[in-house]
């Protein structure tokens, strides 16, 4: 069987670095080149750091990777911005997708999902790649048909761009399948300091902590009368999303639509 031949976009960030290894590491899949917004025209192997991964050209201009690359799968890591950007055009091109990159709107997640569908090709755009991640938002979901009062808390590191997290979002959408429509909270509850609530998502309030030293965490809290209920996940590294990566470099191949979360592919 041939190799199913990969791009990477953002390359040199946290998850960039871990899916480059992951990548180059399985025999079933081909690192043809990189996509980073610097280095245009060098090679991986020159840029420091990367100095083991040899005949990978690095492109600046995503036409022109997707153009001279001839590849199946790009892999998208970088900012809601680009990772927009980039995911449309790798559909013009034929290309399939695999996003990690949050912080899409509701309205550029429809585009996306036309933009498959008339190419009918796959995208598979996954808020969370950790499997543990996953099924925190399976469990929550359960939980959801029995425990009507929750609050999402996310926890990541300080560098990262989008508030509340991509995983918060899904796992609101996912709780809101199920729950009876809820405003969360006393009815004549009012802020004195804007945004004490946090976000509200469909009824639900989310909470987004931002600390150095974290890495990517969140915990649903399930309140009802006399008990609590907490469904915790913690990512301790970058390596904890790379089985879902790779799952959905394999996955994206084989489908022609938009796959919205990884709970739709794994069993
Ligand atoms: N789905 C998932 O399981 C996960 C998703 N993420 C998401 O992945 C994205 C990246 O996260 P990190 O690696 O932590 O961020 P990071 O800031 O470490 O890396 C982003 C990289 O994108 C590059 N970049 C920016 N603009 C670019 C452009 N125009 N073309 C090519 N490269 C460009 C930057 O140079 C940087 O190296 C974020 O949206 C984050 O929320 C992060 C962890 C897990
Ligand atoms: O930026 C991150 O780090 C992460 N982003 C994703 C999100 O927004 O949910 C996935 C994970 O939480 C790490």
């Amino acid at each position: 069987m041939s190799k199913i031949r990969v791009i990477i976009a953002g390359p040199r960030g946290k998850m960039g670095k871990s899916a480059v290894n992951m990548v180059h590491l399985n025999e079933q899949f081909e690192l043809v080149s990189v996509l980073d917004h610097k280095h245009d025209g060098k090679m991986l192997n020159d840029i420091d750091g990367f100095e083991k991964y040899t005949d990978i050209p690095v492109f600046t201009n995503i036409e022109e990777c997707l153009q001279k690359s001839k590849a199946d799968v790009l892999v998208d890591l970088t900012t809601p911005e680009f990772g927009y950007l980039h995911t449309k055009t790798s559909l013009q091109y034929g290309v399939r997708p695999v996003v990690g990159t949050t912080g899409f709107t509701k309205t550029q997640l429809d585009e996306i999902k036309q933009l498959a569908e008339e190419k009918e090709i796959g995208c598979i755009i996954a808020p969370n790649f950790a499997i543990g991640a996953v099924l925190m938002m399976k469990f929550s979901q359960m939980a959801a048909k029995y425990f009507h009062n929750i609050e999402i808390i996310e926890l990541h590191h300080d560098q990262k761009l989008d508030a509340p997290s991509g995983t918060a979002v899904k796992t609101a959408e996912m709780i809101s399948a199920v729950r009876k429509k809820k405003e969360q909270g006393h009815p004549n509850e009012k802020e004195t300091i804007s945004g004490a609530r946090g976000a509200n998502i469909d009824g639900m309030h989310v909470h987004s902590v931002r600390l150095p030293g974290l890495i990517a965490h969140q915990q649903v809290m399930f309140g009802s009368e006399g008990e609590l209920l907490t469904i915790r996940h913690d990512s301790y590294n970058r390596d904890s999303f790379m089985s879902g990566v790779k799952l959905s470099i394999e996955t994206v191949i084989n489908v022609s639509t938009l796959i919205y979360g990884l709970e739709n592919i794994i069993e």
